[in-house]
């Protein structure tokens, strides 16, 4: 398959990097503005290929999305230190007005994968813009904060992470909502775990974790500018659920009709994904408070969607 990436900044050229590194599909193409960065980002993922894969990566314009399964949007700015993500909305919803119609003239068929911030209302908005049905329209949500949730778990039990089972749900942002009831490790619920383990989730453990995921954005870019590594590999596992029909559980964002009460709002929930993009949404078992801060989550996003004009 062909994966277009438009923005290929920090993290557009991470994620071509890891979908190249990968081998997970057969070519990648790096759009824009700046084409001497989209070419120079090419050009360097190309030269790591020979030692992983034989996934060709080249740059073009809009013209070489043609026949793309997968689009991913990384186009517009990030965030500066201390700065939100939804404060960047105004600028980025006016890059994706250009650049979401230059997409689908290309390649009407694909699937637009969403990381640009913040990702949630982008993710909303692209629906809108497009006109396509919720399920092609997938931003990566809180793929990201989930890895980083099942990272500090893991390391918390000096268990791999990949045994962990814990989604964050709703923004992926201040908002978000970890969902510390419904989590396993192995198969076995969290706090009956730790015990066996000797490894307590005491409060204080508790809040450094949920801390250590909400905030990791504002700590990386304090420290060297921007992230990209972690979405970028979100990116490529999410395309790879594509490529391969996966029928895989992830935690990303879709426009939903309805979520605990509040209508037509794009936020993330485990989804299953495969070729046709999201199937089935999931809503896992939560304690009160988890619901109330999911909903507070939900009437933020739905809020700020509402308030773009397009
Ligand atoms: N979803 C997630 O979990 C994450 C999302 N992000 C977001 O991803 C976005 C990109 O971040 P970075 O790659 O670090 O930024 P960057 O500044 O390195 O790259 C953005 C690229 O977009 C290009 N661009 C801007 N307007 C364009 C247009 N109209 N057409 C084509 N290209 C255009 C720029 O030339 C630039 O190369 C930001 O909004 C950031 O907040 C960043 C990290 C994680
Ligand atoms: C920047 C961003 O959204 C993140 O790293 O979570």
């Amino acid at each position: 398959m062909k994966v277009g990436i438009v923005g290929a900044g920090m993290v557009g050229s991470a994620a071509g990097y890891a979908l190249a590194l990968t081998g997970t599909v057969s070519r990648v193409v790096l759009v824009d503005q700046n084409a001497a960065l989209a070419q120079a980002q090419a050009e360097d993922i190309a030269h790591a290929v020979p030692f992983a894969s034989s996934t060709i990566v080249e740059h073009g314009d809009y013209p070489a999305l043609a026949g793309a399964g997968v689009v991913i949007l990384a186009a517009g700015v990030g965030q500066k230190p201390g700065e939100t993500r939804l404060e960047l909305l105004s600028r980025n919803a006016a890059v994706f007005r250009d650049v979401t119609a230059r997409v689908l003239d290309h390649a009407p068929d694909a699937i637009l994968l969403v990381a640009s911030n913040p990702v949630d209302v982008m993710t909303q908005i692209t629906t809108r813009l497009t006109g396509l049905p919720a399920e092609r329209v997938i931003g990566s949500g809180t793929i990201l904060d989930t890895a980083r949730f099942r990272s500090l778990l893991g390391r918390h039990f000096d268990i791999s992470p990949r045994s962990v089972h814990a989604y964050v749900l709703g923004e992926h942002g201040d908002s978000e909502v970890l969902a510390w009831s419904s989590a396993r490790a192995g198969s076995v619920p969290l706090m009956s775990f730790a015990a066996q383990v000797g490894s307590p989730i005491t409060e204080n453990v508790r809040a450094q974790i949920d801390d250590g995921v909400r905030n990791a954005a504002y700590t990386i870019i304090n420290g060297k500018g921007a992230t990209w590594y972690g979405i970028g590999a979100g990116l490529a596992r999410i395309v790879r659920a594509i490529v391969q029909d996966e029928q895989a559980v992830l935690s990303v964002s879709i426009a939903t009709d309805e979520v605990l009460g509040v209508k037509d709002v794009a936020l993330s929930l485990p989804r299953i994904v495969g070729a046709a993009g999201v199937r089935t949404d999931l809503m896992p078992d939560l304690t009160d408070d988890e619901a109330r801060a999911l909903k507070e989550s939900a009437t933020l996003l739905q809020s700020t969607a509402d308030a773009v004009e397009l």
